[in-house]
């Protein structure tokens, strides 16, 4: 049986190796000559899949590693009868831990000293804004959530707010997918209009999909005196990203917040699950058995610890968005061909990154209060 699976699915070989052979191939440029003798297909979110990738080859199985499934035409796989699995939930506390980072720092920048005290709207509550608000709530945030397709739905004991309603908070942060035709489509869900709502005083982050915000409106938005703040990990027409967009927002990231290594090897576990189902063969593998030590496995803090600061320190030991940040405003000169592969090979290359579960924090005399602020993040707790 032949897998054919993009270069940057981790763990191809531990996962697949023993279920047929495995030929990697640019996930980015995967071209139709290169999956016709494939039986199965494995990719991540930059190859489009569609009739012209597929038509006439003996793929019978297509999984993705990922959450989003928009690069996939998921009704035409359907009519082929061909078998589609993703990983819904793999990277979402990575995400939540990403927008966890970007706050902390933007409570600092407002000269908070109580990160809690910043209303947060998110819009798009499932896997990724879900897990979000759960840690954001535990954290006493005050946060409103924004989902017209859950609100259709009624969601019993859910309380949903408009998104007009979740643009007024201090911070907007979207999850949506990206959707073109739902009963809500999410594309330039955010155009000119709603910017125009977000004063100086407001965080916008998107999380989601480039094509969620309409960028030409909100390079416009960013030219006048009183722009939000904006934070950027996704973009429109990656790779080849607008250099000008880059300059104009606060924190720009390569599409890298669900780029944690749990994030990522559960991705490739799921389709490991999936495939061993679709082929009746038994699910022996786990990614705990794969994950190694983490590079910093302790912090200890002591009773003369101030909360915020702890939480600060803890957190960016972990993550800290300004080094992506770095990273891509120092890729942005040369041709659009050049930026666009600069793009590619950061996310390509990316540095180790362990969730915040995988560092245990030694608490000697600190207050409850700080206790289970860590809890709320993620972090193990040895007191
Ligand atoms: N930046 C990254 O690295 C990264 C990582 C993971 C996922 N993502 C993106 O985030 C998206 C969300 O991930 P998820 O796991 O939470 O997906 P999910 O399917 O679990 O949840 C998406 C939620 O968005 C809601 N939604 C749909 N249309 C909406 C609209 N118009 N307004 C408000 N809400 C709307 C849905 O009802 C659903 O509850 C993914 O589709 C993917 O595109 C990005
Ligand atoms: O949808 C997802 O899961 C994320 O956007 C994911 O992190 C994308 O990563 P990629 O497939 O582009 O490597």
């Amino acid at each position: 049986m032949l897998i054919v699976a993009d270069e940057n699915i981790p763990l191809l070989d531990s996962f697949f190796g023993d279920i047929g052979e495995v030929r990697r191939v640019s996930g980015r440029s995967m071209a139709a000559g290169e999956v016709r003798d494939a039986d199965i297909l494995l990719v991540r979110s930059v190859t489009r899949v569609n009739r012209e990738l597929l038509e006439g080859s003996r793929v019978r199985f297509v999984g993705t590693t990922t959450i989003g499934t928009d690069h996939v035409d998921l009704d035409w796989l359907e009519q082929k009868d061909i078998r589609f699995a993703a990983a819904p939930g793999c990277n979402a506390n990575s995400v939540a831990e990403y927008v966890l980072s970007v706050l902390s720092l933007y409570a600092e920048k407002r000269g908070l000293a109580d990160w809690s005290q910043l209303s947060v709207g998110i819009v798009g509550v499932g896997n990724v804004g879900g897990e979000l608000a759960r840690k954001l709530e535990r954290l006493d945030f005050d946060v409103r959530l924004c989902d017209p397709p859950r609100a259709d739905l009624g969601d019993e004991g859910q309380e949903f707010v408009s998104l007009e309603e979740a643009m007024k908070c201090d911070v907007v942060t979207l999850h949506t997918p990206l959707t073109r035709e739902s009963g809500h489509p999410t594309f330039h869900m955010i155009g000119e209009p709603e910017l125009d709502c977000l004063g100086a005083n407001q965080l916008l982050i998107n999380a989601g999909r480039g094509e969620v915000i309409d960028s030409s409106a909100l390079l416009a938005r960013l030219g006048q005196g009183d722009a939000p703040t904006v934070v950027l990990d996704v973009w429109e027409q990656e790779p080849r990203i607008h250099p000008e967009l880059v300059d104009h927002v606060w924190l720009a990231t390569p599409h890298i917040a669900g780029y944690s290594l749990e994030g990522k090897v559960q991705g490739t576990e799921m389709i490991y699950q999936a495939l061993s189902q679709f082929l009746g063969l038994p699910v022996r593998k786990k990614a705990g058995q794969f994950l190694p030590e983490p590079a910093l496995s302790k912090i200890s803090f002591t009773s003369s610890a101030v909360e915020e600061d702890a939480i600060r320190i803890a957190l960016r030991a972990c993550y800290d968005p300004r080094r992506d940040d770095i990273r891509l405003r120092n890729a942005m000169s040369g041709s659009v061909e050049e930026r666009g592969a600069t793009f590619d090979r950061l996310r390509r290359d990316y540095p180790v990154r362990r969730e915040c579960s995988s560092l245990k924090i030694q608490l000697k005399g600190t207050s409850k209060s700080l206790q289970d602020s860590f809890r709320a993040i993620g972090f193990k707790l040895k007191i």
